[in-house]
């Protein structure tokens, strides 16, 4: 059999582990031992210092005023409006990957009161963070990608409140877990709407992550441009889609809509965190010096190179 012949770049590295290393297919679970090494522990963090990060109570007014808006705009009206026209309808501008990543590099996220750098610096670090821990190619090209969506702002988002910031569901009852909790919802006509402020609303119990709609924003449309155009396994879609998701990842909300699938990508989406939030305090990464290195990773998983946006 030959090598890897078992996998293809979508099998879950999770599935993948019930082989049974025979003669026939030991190159096969090396590429396994490979992929899984997301899952092995990491020190990456260790040295931070946590209570540096995610102050909202202390932030400044640009991030609270941030946090109004788009906890009054995020209805499941906006939403299902905006997944027609930026997945559906809009026409799509094409670019490479490192195109993409230049053209991204003028926003400065007011969401965010953690880092006022640039976003190719951010995408670096976190790209870097991934890679000096020795984890796999493809989850350092998630590092060096998983903002890439926020290139909505250039595509005629209504501002930044539909493109960053955390994420939630949309149609059933805002969880007062989320940053700000339940008063920065007050004028969000969903809080009052009969369904759609119940604790499931639309939605029932374990029906997967996958049939829930999460607040619109720069996970879920690079979550759609990395499943149709790129070859990256199913760990690396879930940590695109769901980073911004900390109700979930980081306090526990929304178990309950949760199915067996949405069980292992918690796992991959709690392994990237750290690499996306605490490489935030890290020295500033050379882009000239670290751009082959990435240019070489991109092609590896995004064939055909020119990507619709
Ligand atoms: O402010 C940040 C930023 O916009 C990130 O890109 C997003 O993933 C976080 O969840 C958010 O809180
Ligand atoms: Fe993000
Ligand atoms: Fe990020």
């Amino acid at each position: 059999m030959a090598p890897g012949a078992l996998l293809d770049e979508n099998t879950s590295a999770r599935d993948g582990l019930q082989l049974e290393e025979t003669s026939d297919n030991i190159d096969a679970v090396n590429v396994l031992k490979d992929k899984m090494k997301w899952a092995t522990a990491s020190n990456f963090d260790a040295e931070k210092d946590k209570t540096q990060f995610r102050q909202y109570e202390h932030a400044c007014d640009r991030v609270k005023d941030f946090y109004r808006e788009q906890h009054t705009n995020q209805t499941v009206a906006y939403n299902l409006q905006a997944r027609h026209h930026f997945l559906k309808t809009r026409k799509r501008e094409e670019m490479t990957v490192w195109q993409a990543m230049e053209k991204l590099d003028t926003l400065i996220d007011e969401s965010d009161p953690d880092t006022s750098l640039s976003q190719i610096q951010h995408l670096l670090q976190s790209a870097e963070a991934i890679r000096r821990d020795g984890r796999p190619r493809w989850m350092q090209l998630t590092g060096l990608i998983h903002d890439l969506g926020k290139l909505l702002f250039f595509h005629g988002s209504a501002g930044q409140w539909d493109v960053v910031g955390d994420t939630f569901p949309v149609g059933c009852a805002f969880s007062p877990k989320i940053i700000y909790g339940p008063g920065s919802f007050a004028d969000n006509p969903d809080s009052r709407a009969p369904v759609y402020s119940t604790e499931f609303g639309i939605y029932s119990p374990r029906c997967g992550l996958n049939n829930v709609m999460l607040s619109w924003g720069h996970d879920e449309y690079l979550y759609h441009v990395c499943r149709d155009q790129s070859t990256l396994p199913d760990e690396a879609l879930a940590m695109i889609r769901y980073h911004s998701f900390y109700p979930w990842h980081q306090q526990d909300a929304y178990r309950e809509l949760m199915d067996e699938h949405d069980e292992r990508m918690l796992e991959a989406v709690r392994a990237f965190n750290p690499y996306d939030l605490y490489s935030k305090s890290d020295g500033l990464p050379d882009v000239e010096e670290l751009k082959p290195y990435y240019l070489e990773l991109i092609d590896e998983y995004f064939p055909q190179k020119v990507i619709r946006w």
